[in-house]
């Protein structure tokens, strides 16, 4: 159900107010006075507030910081409006500015408009929840599936390690999904300037520096009774380590400016594609942080470690990619799918993906060929030795002959070697003693 608040001490306004809403099959709630604002909001998480400015106890402006965290839009209404206060509203985010008579028909569509952009926006949260699918059945994937569904309800941190676009965040967002935690905050570590972090993670309050014109919650805040995932926490400076410790330790959180600290349940995944060993040696990151954050700890393999899950990924991505597009593609061609498994992947699924989606946006028919391929990835059949072994052998003499060529081509690096064929260097060991003995 829509949920709408009033907050107006005209008590004839605010029922005309509410009758007019209630008509559009919206629940409506009226508080008075700002005190009343932040107690039914905390509550009511309504959708829209419509807020006066000239409160009994407050200035409406000076009650935005309180609400703003628990509703998605504010409409401001006033009997004394003038540009000042209209710019000061749209620079607070305010979504809409009415002047005292109110116009219902322009009120309407405004609050109509609201929740146009509203379903939009759930449909595209909707998506970005089914793209966390995680797609693959490669021992490693299929092993990975099997250990989140056991952890994913424990309250435990994890840490997730994995080259750049090997799908750490898909990962993380499936654990959330499976866990019954409410919301699902992401921080970039390695995306927020240095002095910003600790606003950006702490928050704020009202005047506690120049330009915090409102009091502004932290991503830690955020995520109360949710799932806090930490993308790059390699880059997490090292004070705000020292800060990060003490929340996990003592589960609460200061804003900047606050004397007061707030209890927040959060639970953490935490990624990185960076070495922790040599970051902690080098006096980087912190050891107890690590340990505290590292309680399980997953490792995605790159793609090239798992090509039998390429053509299903691909396949995906092609179904991803025509309804985006809106195109029609239905096949990928046997020699594309052989280049695509042939390829080393360096930018793993992030790249497939962008690939894909590419080569559909080019085609014009149904079915993905290989000029549509880029170039890094065109020649790269032409490019494959090939080794002519005779018929007539049995299958142990063309594993013996493949073997050694391999070893040849490389330099005898029995690492490589076993990497290349898929077997543990145990069993390449053990395939080159028996043919030597024989
Ligand atoms: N197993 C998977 N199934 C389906 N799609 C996946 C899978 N893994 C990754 N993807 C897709 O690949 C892209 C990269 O994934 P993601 O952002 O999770 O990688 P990452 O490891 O977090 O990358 P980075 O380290 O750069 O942040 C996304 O578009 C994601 O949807």
């Amino acid at each position: 159900m829509r949920k709408i608040l009033i907050v107006e001490d005209d008590i004839s306004i605010g029922s005309m107010l509410k009758k007019f809403i209630e008509s559009k099959d919206i629940e409506v709630e009226i508080a008075e006075n700002g005190m009343k604002a932040k107690h039914i909001s905390k509550k009511f998480f309504p959708d829209i507030i419509l807020l006066d400015l000239k409160l009994p106890d407050i200035y409406g402006f000076d009650l935005i910081g309180d609400i703003k965290q628990y509703t998605k839009e504010i409409i401001i209404i006033t009997a004394h409006g003038d540009i000042d206060d209209a710019v000061r509203a749209t620079k607070m985010g305010v979504y809409d500015f009415f002047e005292k008579p109110i116009d219902f028909i322009k009120l309407g569509t405004s609050i109509e408009n609201i929740y146009k952009m509203l379903d939009l926006k759930e449909k595209v949260e909707n998506k970005k929840k089914n793209s966390n699918k995680i797609i693959g059945n490669s021992n490693a994937i299929r092993s990975l599936k099997l250990k989140i569904k056991k952890i994913a309800e424990k309250n435990i941190s994890v840490l997730l390690l994995g080259e750049s676009g090997t799908g750490k965040e898909v990962l993380a967002r499936s654990i959330h999904n499976l866990s019954k935690r409410k919301k699902f905050v992401a921080v970039n570590c390695g995306a927020i300037p240095e002095e910003l972090f600790e606003s950006e993670l702490f928050g704020y309050e009202k005047g506690s520096f120049t330009g915090a014109d409102t009091a502004k919650p932290g991503k830690i805040e955020m995520a109360d009774g949710g799932t806090l995932f930490l993308d790059e926490i390699g880059d997490l400076p090292k004070n705000m380590q020292v800060k990060l410790l003490r929340v996990l330790e003592t589960k609460e959180v200061e804003r900047i400016g606050s004397t007061k600290s707030k209890k927040v349940d959060i639970r953490i995944i935490a990624a990185t594609n960076r070495k922790f060993d040599e970051m902690i040696k080098n006096g980087q990151f912190r050891d107890d942080l690590f340990f505290r954050i590292s309680v399980i700890e997953l490792i995605i393999p790159p793609l090239r470690e798992r090509k039998e899950d390429i053509p299903e990924l691909a396949n995906y991505f092609v179904m991803n990619a025509n309804e985006d597009l809106e195109t029609n593609v239905k096949e990928i061609s046997k020699e594309v799918l052989d280049s695509l498994v042939n390829y080393e992947w360096p930018g793993n699924i992030r790249e497939l993906r962008n690939i894909i989606y590419a080569m559909v946006a080019l085609s014009d028919g149904n079915i993905l060929t290989c000029d549509m391929l880029p170039v890094k990835l065109k020649n790269i059949n032409k490019n494959k030795e090939f080794l002519k072994i005779p018929l007539g052998l049995n299958l142990e003499e063309v594993e013996k002959i493949y073997i050694e060529e391999t070893l040849k081509k490389i330099g005898n690096n029995k690492t490589q070697a076993a990497k290349m064929l898929g077997i543990s260097k145990v069993t390449l060991f053990a395939k080159l003693k028996k043919w030597k003995e024989e």
